[in-house]
């Protein structure tokens, strides 16, 4: 690889640690803009140690990971956290809260309330970013519900939505799709790529690898080490995937899209 900077978020021979031990040993990568990739990999192989290195909250043990070409420790808190939004697989969300008020906290509307510094006056573009996410993510119908009177389903659009009102160049999902079932689960995908075909860079941690085959590119963490990265048509084969989870599958192609199906 060389040195050029390149757009996107990358890691360079990335080694981190979760608690005491290495969770990421050289993990070279690259998320480009526009593009929705994939993690994948078994329980305990580093990828949501993965997300929060490239969300500069766990620093690297070595090397480096850098966004839009400059090293993530030489950007400031704030300028970094505009340009990267991050969905956690359990978000901490005010049950109480209308739809609406959720979604502008991704602006930082009612920092005081939850105890926190407002980082700028409320205006009409924060107004109209909060629309354009509720509007984008199908849940402009049910603003004015509470959040707790929603489908999980739901909640999870309203989360999108809360991320997207940021206006981030990339966001980055801790298992989007957990706990939902097949309809919202491809509702959630549809939605990313909507927002990557809009230019946002996505990146997706996901246990189902047949929706991680809808992912433009994958990469394939086994014990903090890439076993395997690209599209998902190089990385969904029989041996990679028996090498990272010690199961037999093999896989077809159904209408141009790749299935992987248990052996067993
Ligand atoms: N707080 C911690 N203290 C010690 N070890 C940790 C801690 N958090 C994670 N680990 C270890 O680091 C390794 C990577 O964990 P990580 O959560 O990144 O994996 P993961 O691929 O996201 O797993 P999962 O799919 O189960 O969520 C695992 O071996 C895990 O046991």
């Amino acid at each position: 690889m060389t040195d050029a900077p390149a757009p996107g978020l990358e890691t360079r021979d990335l080694s981190a640690r979760a608690g005491t031990s290495l969770a990421l040993r050289g993990v070279t990568a690259h998320f480009p803009p526009a593009t929705f990739s994939a993690v994948i990999g078994p329980n305990g192989a580093g990828k949501s140690t993965l997300l929060r290195a490239l969300l500069g909250l766990t620093a690297p043990a070595g090397g480096e990971v850098r966004l839009d070409g400059r090293p993530l420790a030489g950007w400031r808190r704030a300028e970094r956290s505009r340009a990267v939004a991050y969905l956690a697989q359990t978000e901490p969300l005010p049950e109480n809260a209308g739809v609406r008020e959720v979604v502008a906290l991704g602006r930082g509307a009612g920092a005081w309330r939850w105890g926190l510094i407002p980082t700028h006056p409320w205006t009409e573009a924060d107004e109209a970013a909060v629309t354009t996410a509720l509007s984008r993510t199908d849940t402009l119908q049910f603003e004015h519900r509470r959040l707790s009177e929603l489908s999980g389903g739901e909640r999870q659009r309203v989360s999108l939505a809360r991320a997207l009102a940021a206006e981030p160049r990339y966001l980055l999902l801790d298992e989007p799709t957990n706990h939902l079932d097949l309809g919202y689960a491809l509702d959630v995908i549809r939605h990313v790529r909507c927002e990557v075909a809009g230019g946002l860079g996505v990146v997706a941690v996901l246990h189902d690898l047949n929706l991680a085959a809808r992912a433009d590119r994958l990469l394939l963490l086994h014990q903090g080490e890439v076993l395997a990265d690209g599209p998902p048509e190089t990385v969904l084969t029989p041996e990679h995937l028996y090498a990272a989870y010690g199961v037999r599958v093999k896989t077809l192609h159904d209408g141009g899209r790749l299935v992987v199906v248990p052996e067993h």
